[in-house]
Order: structure tokens, then C-alpha cells, then sequence
């Protein structure tokens, strides 16, 4: 890849003289403050009515957050700790603005409230990682850079931008190392977070929230994650607000704020040095030397080293002990803290890049990630083998026969594995393809693949056909002129990207895959069987499905490629026109012109509809946020 070249190149160059940016300042320092913030969502609750005891169905509202405050300066480092199930990512996820639905209080940045500057200022680390299994870290990194950093940086310099990176993450030992996955094996699991940290860091985000950054990895490696994050906060003054489990006690003194949180409530906000103290004061102290993190999450559970009280009374003293001691001092701290950032959310443009520049990297990426997919050594055996049988099978034959050897092809578009024995089984003259339909009814693919394969890249679905397609014809699977072959690859092609943007559409309407899935087969089926091919005869009153069918257009133009209408067949003694064929007869030669048009259209309609789905998926998200 050309992009990565560049930036190995440029490594080289650069290594010796390149000072980590770690100590770049953040460009908009952010005064994150969040007051009173309440979170509440309804719940479907079974009840027994008196007399008949079925069950009715009700609406319970649960209280997630419970009046949390706080507030985070530019330079500080924000831990936000608390038992499963407290209320930690709720609040950090409506801290970084991703948080719709019943939430109130105040949460302001800079005085401001959540903009689209402010997202472009802002980095959010999940706690579970997305990232490409194939793809090396330079090339995960490049291409983040390449697509998420504005147009006013070059090329190069967006290269230059993920080299600092790079090394500002401390990745330059494993640069050249696949990310993997569940099946393949990479980088480990403390790499894989700094990858994700740095796909954040690229944008120079002035605000980062980070969940859980330090879970399931070891101390030693917990710590680095820490250590990096703190010199982010306090060496570069930007604002760091993360969740965390259980750190231990090296890393909790790191933090310069803590907030303890149980069942949506606070227990405690303040400085990490502070806590032994305040607890104390509050009349608790661990019975035994231990982490203070392990302290606080005991108390958080209820559990006092006081063995007399329950865990109810515990957690309503510290809740009380809070709304006393803390909350008061708080709020003047709220007040006081003034914002020191101009607005300049003027110059945001709507996108950082061009769609043509998204498009390329996304083309890029995707096909990087699957090259394992396309040079997967059994694969190409599979396409080589399976060309070369098919090829033999006509090798050396009667040309003067040519005509009638030429096959009907229409399952071309069907399952890539396929494709070769399709276009071997359906290279019989007519008379000789119902037996063909038969044998290959049931291997026909299955529209679960053709959505979830839609769904994801497109590549793919090209690049194999193609590549199988143009094997057989040079062996001489297919008998085409090179006009033919240009033809039926031109419609094959064609089907396929319709296809996949009904996928898309689907998708997007329905947001869940197995549903996606279960339609796009309904579908699938519905368009095959109205498609022409294998019902000739359709009720009048469903006739009109065939025009929706994309298999329709798609066998039609398929037959075109290998027929034209007054072209012959020998049926018996005598010659029979090739378009009195019955399932030919069935879909037609005429109008091929028009099934390309209807199939372009479709190919834009499709798209069209899913962009619609998802920006309506977008508008309503906002909606219930404001
Ligand atoms: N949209 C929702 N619908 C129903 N319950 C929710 C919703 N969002 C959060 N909750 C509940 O709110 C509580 C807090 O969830 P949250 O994920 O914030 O906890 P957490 O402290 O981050 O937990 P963990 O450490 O296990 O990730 C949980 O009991 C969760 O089940």
C-alpha cells in the first residue's frame, strides 16, 4: 500500500530527529462540568392482576444517575470508580455526548454545551476495541489519519501525524505487526488498547473519555496505559475523564480526581490523596494495610470493615456523609471555574474530507483487510483447479459445433464458489438444461450469505468472479466472442452491486442483522421464484413482483449475453428457435437495454434509500437527545 510505504519511508527518515509529540499542548483546552445529572430509563415490568392473575405489562423507570457533579480541568485525569453496574460508562457516555434519551442536568464544556466543535475536540475509547484484524498498526493508524483528519493537511503530512503517533504511543516495536482477532494472532492486548487510544489521539482531541482502559490486562501493562494518559492530561494539559475497575494501588494515586460511584449515586468527588481521610472522617477505615481501591469498592458495596452495620446503612451514610461534606464544596467549586476557550465553532466544516477521499481510503482499507481472504492460498488453488477442470472440459472441442456448445448462463451471479461449475453445467445447448436446473436448484446461494456479504465490503464480491470469470474464458470454459464475455461480465458485476445495496438498504432500515437477514432471504426468494426462471407460470395478481425482481433483469441480460433472438438450436431432426425455449421464452430476449437502465436505477434507488434509513436513524437520535 502506497500510503504505508510512504510512512516507512518517511520513518526512516525521521526517527532519530522526531520528538514524540507527548508534550504538544492541547490546541482548546476544555473545562468539562457536569451538575446534577440525571439519568433515568423505563423498564417493562410483569404484574399479576387480582383476579386473574395474568400477567400485564407495565413501565418501571430506573434511576442510572442520581444527581452526579463534578467538575475536570484542563492538565487533570478524572477516574470514575464503582462497583458493576454503578452507573460509570452511563455517565462517562453523557459526559462525551453520546448519551440520548431521559437525561437532565447540566453538562457543559467551556460553559457551552455539547456542539460539533466540541466533538471534533473530543476522543471516546470503547471499552471494547474496533479495530481490523488484518491490518498492520501503521496501516491501522494511516488510515485512520487518511480519514479523519481534515483537508487542510496534506497527504504527507496526515502520513506525518500517525508517525507521531506512533511513537507517542510507544507502538514503533509493533508497528509492523497484524492487529488479530479471536483466530488469528497479534498484537497484545495492551497494544491493541494504545492502538485504539492513538486512532483518538490522531485528531489531537483536547477532551478524552476512555472506558475501562486498563481491564483485562496486567498491572505491569495497566500502569503504561495510565502513565501515557497522565502525561497526556498533566504534560499536555488536556482534560482525561476514564472509567476503571479495580486499579491498584499505584495507579489509583495517579488520578488526580476521583469520583466513587454506587447504584447511580456519589459516594465521594475529590482528589485521590484525599480519600483514606475522608472516609475516616466519615468514621471508616480499613481494618488491614490495603488498596485504597479495594477500600472504596467495599464501602460502595456496602461493605463496612464495621461488621455491625448492613449494607443498606452503609450506603445511605456515605450518601448523606456526601450530600454534607462534599456536594456544598462542589458547588462553589462549579461556580468558580471559569472558561477559558473561544467559540470557534464557525470554522467546522461539515466533513473533514471529500466523499471521494473517504471512498478511496474505505476502498483501500477493505481491501487490505481482506487480502488474506483473496491470497489465501487454498482459495487461489480452488479458483485455479476449478478453472482448469472446467477449461478441459471443452478443450479441444469441435468449434464447428461452437453455437451449440454455448451455454446458458445465468447463475453466474449466484455464489462465486460456483460460478465455474454453473457456467460448466449450464454450457449445454437448451434441451439439455432442465436436467442443469435440477442439479443446481439447491446450490443456488443462500440469501443470508448475499445480505451479510452485501453488508460488508464490496471488494470482494468483484474481485472473485471477475477473477474466476476471466480464468474460465481464457481456458475456454466459456465459448464467447470477446464481446459476449465483456457483456456478461459487465451484467454480472451489475447484478451484484444491486444486490448489495438492497443489502445496504435492508440493513440500514432494519439495524439488526438477523432480521436483516431472515427479510433479505424472504426477499431473495420471492424475487428468485418471481425472477422468470423457474415459474413460468405466475398468477396474475403477484405478476408484478417480476418487476421488482432484480433476477428478472439479471437473467435477462445473463441470456443476452450468450443469445440473440432469431438464433437456432438443434431440437431433434429439426432446428428450434432459441427464444421458444420455454424458460428462455419465460424471461425473454427482447428489452435489454431497458433491464440495464431499470438495474443502474435500482443500483442508485437502493443506496438512496439506505442513506435516507441511516441519516433518519441520525435525526432521531438527536431528537430524543434534545
Ligand atoms: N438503556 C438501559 N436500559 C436498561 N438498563 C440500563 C440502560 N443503561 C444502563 N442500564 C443499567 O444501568 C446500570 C448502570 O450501567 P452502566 O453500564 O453504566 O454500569 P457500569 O458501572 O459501567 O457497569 P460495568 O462496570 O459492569 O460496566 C446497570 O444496572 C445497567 O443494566
Amino acid at each position: 500500500m502506497e500510503a504505508v510505504e510512504d510512512l516507512e519511508a518517511q520513518q526512516q527518515k525521521t526517527m532519530e530527529s522526531h520528538l514524540p509529540k507527548i508534550q504538544r499542548k492541547a490546541k482548546h483546552p476544555v473545562i468539562l462540568k457536569f451538575k446534577d445529572v440525571v439519568y433515568k430509563v423505563k423498564l417493562p415490568i410483569q404484574k399479576k392482576t387480582l383476579f386473574n392473575k395474568s400477567a400485564e405489562s407495565a413501565l418501571r423507570e430506573k434511576v442510572i444517575l442520581n444527581g452526579i457533579s463534578g467538575v475536570v480541568k484542563p492538565g487533570e485525569m478524572l477516574a470514575m470508580l464503582g462497583p458493576s453496574g454503578s452507573g460509570k460508562t452511563s455517565l462517562l457516555t453523557a459526559l462525551g455526548g453520546r448519551l440520548g434519551g431521559n437525561l437532565k442536568g447540566n453538562i457543559a464544556y467551556n460553559d457551552k454545551p455539547y456542539s460539533k466543535q466540541m466533538k471534533r475536540n473530543t476522543g471516546f475509547v470503547t471499552q471494547d476495541d474496533v479495530l481490523y484484524a488484518h491490518l498492520t498498526v501503521t496501516e491501522t493508524l494511516v488510515y485512520t489519519a487518511l480519514l479523519r483528519l481534515p483537508n487542510t493537511f496534506t497527504k504527507e503530512e496526515k502520513i506525518g501525524i500517525a508517525e507521531d503517533v506512533l511513537i507517542q504511543m510507544g507502538l514503533s516495536r509493533c508497528k509492523n505487526s497484524m492487529i488479530g482477532g479471536p483466530l488469528l494472532r497479534g498484537i497484545s492486548g495492551g497494544e491493541r488498547k494504545r492502538v485504539s487510544i492513538g486512532q483518538e489521539m490522531l485528531i489531537d482531541p483536547s477532551l478524552l473519555f476512555l472506558d475501562e482502559p486498563t481491564s483485562g490486562l496486567d498491572s505491569t501493562t495497566a500502569q503504561r496505559i495510565v502513565s501515557t494518559l497522565w502525561d497526556l492530561a498533566q504534560g499536555g494539559g488536556r482534560t482525561v475523564v476514564m472509567t476503571i475497575h479495580q486499579p491498584s494501588s499505584r495507579l489509583f494515586y495517579m488520578f488526580h480526581k476521583v469520583l466513587l460511584l454506587s447504584e447511580g449515586n456519589s459516594l465521594y468527588y475529590g482528589s485521590g490523596s484525599d480519600v483514606m481521610d475522608y472516609f475516616l472522617s466519615v468514621g471508616y477505615i480499613p481494618s488491614v494495610p490495603m488498596n485504597p481501591a479495594d477500600f472504596l469498592l467495599d464501602l460502595a458495596n456496602g461493605l463496612s470493615p464495621n461488621e455491625t452495620e448492613d449494607q443498606g446503612t452503609v450506603k445511605e451514610k456515605l450518601i448523606v456523609a456526601y450530600k454534607n461534606k462534599i456536594a456544598n464544596k462542589l458547588k462553589t467549586e462549579l461556580q468558580e471555574e471559569e472558561a477559558a476557550v473561544t467559540d470557534d465553532s464557525k470554522k467546522v466544516g461539515k466533513w473533514p474530507t471529500t466523499w471521494w477521499q473517504q471512498f478511496s481510503v474505505l476502498l483501500e482499507r477493505g481491501m487490505k483487510e481482506r487480502r488474506h481472504e483473496f491470497f489465501d492460498l487454498l482459495k487461489i488453488t480452488q479458483i485455479l483447479v476449478v478453472a482448469f477442470l472446467v477449461g478441459l472440459l471443452w478443450w479441444q472441442s469441435n468449434i464447428t459445433h461452437l453455437q451449440d456448445q454455448v451455454g446458458l448462463i445465468f447463475f453466474s451471479n449466484g455464489f462465486w464458489g460456483f460460478i465455474p461449475l454453473m457456467n460448466a453445467i449450464f454450457a449445454f445447448p437448451p434441451e439439455r438444461m432442465v436436467l442443469a436446473k435440477e442439479r443446481s436448484s439447491g446450490m443456488y446461494r443462500l440469501s443470508s450469505y448475499f445480505v451479510a456479504r452485501m453488508i460488508s465490503d464490496l471488494p470482494m464480491e468483484l474481485i472473485l468472479p471477475t477473477v474466476y470469470t476471466i480464468i474460465t474464458y481464457l481456458m475456454g470454459g466459456l465459448k464467447y466472442k470477446m464481446t459476449c464475455f465483456l457483456y456478461y461480465l459487465f451484467s454480472q458485476l451489475l447484478g451484484i452491486m444491486v444486490a448489495q445495496g438492497l443489502g445496504l438498504a435492508l440493513g440500514a432500515i432494519v439495524m439488526d442483522h438477523k432480521a436483516a437477514t431472515t427479510l433479505g432471504s424472504v426477499l431473495m426468494l420471492t424475487f428468485i421464484l418471481a425472477g422468470g426462471y423457474y415459474v413460468q407460470h405466475i398468477p396474475a395478481f403477484i405478476k408484478w413482483i417480476k418487476y421488482l425482481s432484480i433476477m428478472n433483469y439479471d437473467f435477462k441480460l445473463l441470456i443476452g449475453s450468450q443469445y440473440k433472438p432469431g438464433q437456432t438450436y438443434p431440437c431433434g431432426d429439426k432446428m428450434c428457435l432459441v427464444e421458444d425455449f420455454p424458460s428462455v421464452k419465460s424471461v425473454g430476449l427482447n428489452g435489454q437495454f431497458v433491464c440495464v437502465v431499470v438495474l443502474l436505477g435500482m443500483f442508485v434507488v437502493y443506496r438512496v434509500i439506505a442513506y435516507v434509513a441511516l441519516m433518519r436513524i441520525g435525526v432521531t437520535r438527536k431528537i430524543r437527545k434534545a
